[in-house]
């Protein structure tokens, strides 16, 4: 495909996303219906379409209208590419610029590409850091990896990995931390992450696990375990009794497998059996939130909020606070996380929660924003009397 026919491509699977599509539908659907398309094509598209998606309004103030020929000849503006170059209506290019697509001056939350009725909560809770951080998450997320240290050291994964073709540094957001600095499509085919060496986690979701306070021996629950991402983590670090529960038990599917690729048991938990095996000595409550933190790899959800949403989502973290507040041995830890840079989700639900019950306090608190590299977090740990 040429540059422009990849432009053209983009743009109709952006029209798709826009009238609501989701987005890896959309590219699923383009592709099984464009065989000619090859993978440097595929990889191409892909980025056009997400790279619009996180600057939806910017781009679409770029280029005049939000369509996803719109977006795209926003993106070209801001990337500082004259579209009459590329939109020239020969072969598969998109018909040249009209007359009528002229670029708008986005607002200033518009350029930041941030809704404007979540503005004022951002802005109360990252302060100074609103700005800096909307400008991240404008941009793609780097590709970090987690070295299972309890198998090979950070310096010994980092040879293998250039050995096997792939890059990377040392991360100072965790010990276990690499960014991938090259070759980050191979990842998923290579003997180190085939045998459990390294896997694939966020930078800052590795430091939020490396500040639990997990001892040999102890009974763990990983009570909204999703793929297990955390979970295996914890396993890495010390020799646990581990179990894994979520309430959509299919998204712990691979966990299993996952488990055996690094060497460790994990007992996956239906959610009858869950206080059977209590008490624990750490709950961990990865809860379902905004994903604010992670709005680079999930542009989609920036847009898709709602403030009824954002509520919803405030009332089952809660819930989910109360359910498992028991569950915890005396002397135990609950450990609460999200991947939301909002308050309302984060410091203001440990506040209501102790609130509501008493004997316990914080052992630890940390929030994590895209500034330091990884995707945004929050981290509370609450000692039970
Ligand atoms: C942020 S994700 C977890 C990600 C996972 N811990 C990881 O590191 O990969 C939140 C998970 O909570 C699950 N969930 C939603 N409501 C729940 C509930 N009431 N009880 C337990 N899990 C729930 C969702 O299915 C989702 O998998």
């Amino acid at each position: 495909m040429t540059p422009a026919a990849r432009l053209s491509a983009a743009i109709g699977i952006l029209d798709r996303v826009l009238a609501g599509t989701p987005a890896e539908q959309a590219l699923t659907n383009w592709g099984r219906a464009s065989r000619f398309a090859g993978s440097g094509d595929r990889h191409a598209v892909r980025d056009l379409v997400f790279d619009a998606i996180r600057n939806r309004r910017s781009h679409a103030a770029l280029g005049g209208a939000e369509t996803g020929r719109g977006l795209i000849l926003g993106g070209l503006r801001a990337a500082g590419v004259n579209p009459d170059t590329l939109f020239t209506g020969e072969g598969h290019a998109p018909g040249p610029v009209t007359a009528g697509e002229q670029p708008q001056t986005p607002s200033e939350l518009a350029a930041l590409d941030c809704p404007d009725w979540l503005a004022p909560a951002l802005q109360a809770s990252l302060g100074g850091d609103f700005a800096p951080v909307m400008e991240t998450l404008r941009h793609r997320a780097p590709v970090f990896l987690r070295v299972n240290t309890a198998r090979l050291s950070r310096d010994a994964a980092i040879a293998r990995l250039a050995a096997e073709g792939i890059g990377t540094r040392p991360h100072p957001l965790a010990e276990t931390a690499l960014e991938v600095t090259g070759n980050a499509r191979k990842i998923q085919i290579s003997p180190s992450y085939l045998e459990g060496l390294a896997e694939l986690q966020d930078a800052a979701s590795q430091a939020v696990v490396a500040a639990l306070p997990l001892h040999a021996g102890q009974s763990v629950l990983d009570y909204c375990a999703g793929g297990g991402g955390k979970t295996l983590a914890m396993a890495a670090r010390a020799e646990l009794r581990l179990y894994a529960h979520d309430a959509a038990p299919q998204r712990m599917a691979d966990l299993p497998a996952r488990a055996a690729r690094a060497g460790v048991a994990v007992t996956v938990l239906a959610g009858a059996d869950v206080p059977r095996h209590a008490p624990y000595d750490l709950v961990l409550a990865d809860v379902p939130c905004t994903g604010s933190g992670s709005w680079r790899r999930a542009p989609e959800a920036k847009w898709a909020l709602t403030p009824a949403r954002l509520a919803e989502l405030c009332a089952l973290q809660a819930r989910i606070l109360d359910t498992i507040a028991p569950l915890v041995a005396a002397g135990g830890h609950l450990a609460y996380a999200t991947c939301s840079l909002l308050e309302p989700e984060n410091q203001a639900q440990i506040a209501a929660f102790r609130q509501r019950h008493s004997g316990w306090h914080v052992t630890a608190e940390r929030r994590f924003t895209p500034l330091e590299g990884g995707d945004g977090f929050y981290l509370a740990v609450l000692a039970r009397k």
